[in-house]
């Protein structure tokens, strides 16, 4: 089991939780700042959600991956209203690049509960979720929408604090970030990596991708590996090894493009190999779907306008890329049937 890799960033927040004075405020907006614009992820520590919370919402992912196939295909992803894209997500669906094979994970996709009724549902993102019938609600539906519930609020601190790290002289609100969590997509997945013969080139539990949001809290289940960053500093990949109680932050694409490539959309995958089920539950800040915004440093660069191009079930961003090299461009996927988050 690999020990906790000092060069990934720690913060506690809990100065925002708790309301703390100012100077304790501004030094966790300087560190989250330092995390966002030098790697694009973080280990986050004092946000508040119990361990007792965090593993609810992991009994829950394995609760729902113990049904049947027949069961998990009852609430299958194509059951879904038009392009609401919630419920189970089988393994081998998603493929992130070309000439990397599909993914193994499975997933099961929960998002705000929107009507069947709604005037947007079936619009991307957005619509019911959909329920397995012989999981009693108060074993997995009322627990999982109470833990998405959390990890809103949660997002709202974390844009909070994103927005008060901004360049001084781009004169932003610290509102600035506020409206993205105002109706948002949100999808949260319950994610399932079944033990797999060996690690390849070529198969990953998730391959090499950046997620398209703004922003993505992950939970990983507590000894367990596989979840890979890449570390601009050294150009590799590095382990990001569970530390209990914490969350992975990562950095999207939409947020690094709203804010003109000053934080950055952290690239990670999960790597196969290991001979015991890995569970985890990772929210997504996608945004506003209706926003339409332009980068925060007046260059008038085309941006979050969170333009989502649906080619089929394949779902990408579609706004201006910013010159990076590492930056995995999602645009390029095609394979069918694969969102990309
Ligand atoms: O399971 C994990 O640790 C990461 C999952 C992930 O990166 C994703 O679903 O976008
Ligand atoms: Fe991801």
């Amino acid at each position: 089991m690999s020990t906790v890799n000092e060069a990934i960033p720690t913060v506690d927040i809990s100065p925002f939780v708790k309301n703390a004075p100012a100077k304790a405020l501004l030094e966790v907006v300087k560190a989250v700042r330092h995390a966002c614009t030098t790697y694009g992820f973080f280990y986050l520590v004092g946000h508040g959600i119990s361990l007792e919370e965090q593993n609810q919402a992991l009994e829950c992912a394995k609760l729902f991956f113990t049904l049947s196939q027949e069961e998990k295909m009852d609430v299958w992803i194509k059951k879904s209203l038009g392009k609401s894209h919630r419920g189970y997500e089988p393994p081998g669906i998603q493929t992130h690049q070309k000439g990397l094979l599909p993914d193994t994970k499975e997933a099961f996709i929960i998002g705000a509960e929107v009507p069947e009724d709604d005037p947007e549902a079936g619009t991307f993102s957005t619509g019911p979720n959909l329920w397995p019938k012989s999981l009693p609600a108060d074993k997995f539906r009322n627990p999982i929408m109470e833990y998405q519930g959390k990890m809103l609020e949660l997002v709202k601190i974390l844009l909070k604090i994103l927005a008060l790290g901004l360049p001084d002289e781009w004169g932003c609100p610290p509102d600035i970030f506020d409206e993205l969590a105002i109706n948002p997509s949100m999808p949260m997945r319950l994610l399932h990596y079944a033990p797999h013969a060996a690690q390849t080139d070529i198969q990953f539990g998730v391959g090499d991708h950046t997620d398209f949001g703004c922003i993505a809290v992950l939970l990983q289940e507590p000894n367990r590996e596989g979840l890979q960053v890449w570390y601009p500093p050294t150009e590799t990949w590095i382990p990001v090894p569970v530390k209990e109680g914490s969350y992975v932050i990562n950095i999207g694409d939409m947020m690094q493009k709203y804010t003109a490539g000053y934080y950055r959309s952290a690239r990670h995958r999960v790597v196969n190999g290991g001979k015991e089920h890995r569970y985890s539950v990772p929210f997504f800040l996608n945004g506003q779907l209706k926003l339409n915004c332009k980068a925060l440093d007046g260059s008038g660069v085309e941006t979050v306008d969170v333009d989502v191009d649906v080619l089929g079930s394949v779902v990408c961003v579609g706004s201006v890329d910013l010159p990076r090299e590492d930056h995995h461009d999602d645009e390029e996927v095609e394979e069918e049937e694969s969102v990309c988050e």
